[in-house]
């Protein structure tokens, strides 16, 4: 009887455990052990994994292995063909690192587009109105605080900047249209009329100039790492509002802690930080700044689905050979 291949489970499954099992019938599951990388990297040079054909890896698997970097991936076993990264953000994985090895990587686009996207809504409302004083100053027993806050501003009518108009950025789109904001973007390429849905392509600059509200929605790479740093923050409206819900280190903290003493930056929303989980000491004393703990997808209903996701990548790279959700620099490859 011919041997099953192996899959190798990084993290934990939390939701999806009948999926799960159900992919024994096609392989045999393994899991690692180690307790850090050190040790993970020695299960692989003594050949632990030898045999596994693709990986299930999530994003609190880092504290097992780190980064899935050019240092790690020489040392996976020659027969691994795929690595399923639970997560639509994949910058825990150096894809050309896999590129080079002829591993094929996928994440878990979309399940996330409406949960990321509500988060998003909610940063950028808060961080408008300029709730966070009074909800600070409420649990102190100073009800909205003295002096009271500053006014808070209406969405209505204001420019929102989208950078990076993918998933996320086209689902707050169109989440924003209800709050009667006007909204322009700034992306690689420029999308159709029907992607946009009626969101005006500028260049970067001009987002930068003209928008009252950025949101930032780009994956973080070796090309949009710090893309938000002090010549773009001058480059603002004064009393501009920011929103993260990509990746901290797109936004070179520093740099916001300054324009946030400055007034140049009126309010900022954030759910992702340069350094998780440590937060820059000039953010967290900052009242103006919403701070919420990496919870963009913090849902039962899109945890178990991007759990689903990624066990179908696993299901069908194993039975198949194909991902389903091939990262987009490998599509590119392959066109
Ligand atoms: N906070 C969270 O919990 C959470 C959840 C999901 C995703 N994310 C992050 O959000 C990011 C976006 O997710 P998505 O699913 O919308 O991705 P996506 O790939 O669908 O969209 C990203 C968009 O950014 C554009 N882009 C890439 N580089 C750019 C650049 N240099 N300048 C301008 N635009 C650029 C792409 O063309 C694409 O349209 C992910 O990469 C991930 O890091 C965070």
């Amino acid at each position: 009887m011919a041997t099953k291949p192996k899959v190798l489970l990084l993290g934990k499954i939390e939701h999806a455990h009948e999926s799960w099992k159900s992919l024994s019938n096609l392989a045999d599951l393994v899991s690692s052990q180690a307790q850090g990388r050190a040790e993970f990297l020695e299960e692989c040079k003594a050949g632990r994994w030898d045999g596994v054909k693709a990986i299930y890896r999530t994003f609190d698997s880092m504290e097992i292995t780190g980064r899935f970097d050019s240092e790690l991936v020489p040392l996976l076993p020659g027969s691994v063909e795929f690595v399923c990264h639970n997560g639509a953000g994949y910058d825990q994985v150096d894809v050309n690192a896999c590129s080079d090895r002829k591993i094929k990587v996928s994440h878990t686009p979309g399940t996330v587009n409406d949960c990321t996207a509500d988060v998003n809504m909610f940063l950028i409302l808060g961080a408008l109105r300029g709730f966070n004083p009074g909800m600070l100053s409420i649990r102190e027993g100073n009800w909205r605080g003295h002096p009271l806050p500053p006014l808070g501003h209406d969405p209505e009518g204001k420019t929102l900047g989208i950078v990076g108009m993918g998933g996320i950025g086209r689902n707050l789109k169109k989440k924003c249209d209800a709050f009667s904001m006007k909204i322009i973007y700034h992306n690689r390429k420029r999308l159709s009329e029907e992607l946009a849905g009626g969101a005006a392509y500028v260049s970067f600059e001009e987002l930068l100039r003209t928008s009252d509200v950025i949101s930032l929605n780009l994956p973080l790479n070796k090309d949009t790492r710090h893309k938000i740093s002090t010549r773009e923050f001058e480059m603002m409206k004064k009393g501009v509002v920011i929103v993260n819900t990509a990746r901290g280190a797109i936004i070179d903290e520093a740099a916001l802690v300054k324009a946030l003493d400055s007034d140049q930056v009126a309010s900022v929303g954030l759910d992702v930080y340069e350094d998780e989980p440590k937060i820059h000491p000039g953010l967290m004393s900052n009242p103006r700044v919403i701070l919420v703990p990496h919870m963009g997808t913090w849902t039962a209903e899109t945890q178990c689905a991007m759990e689903e996701c990624n066990i179908s990548n696993v299901r069908s790279a194993v039975q198949d050979g194909v991902l389903l959700n091939l990262v987009p620099e490998q599509v590119d490859l392959e066109k």
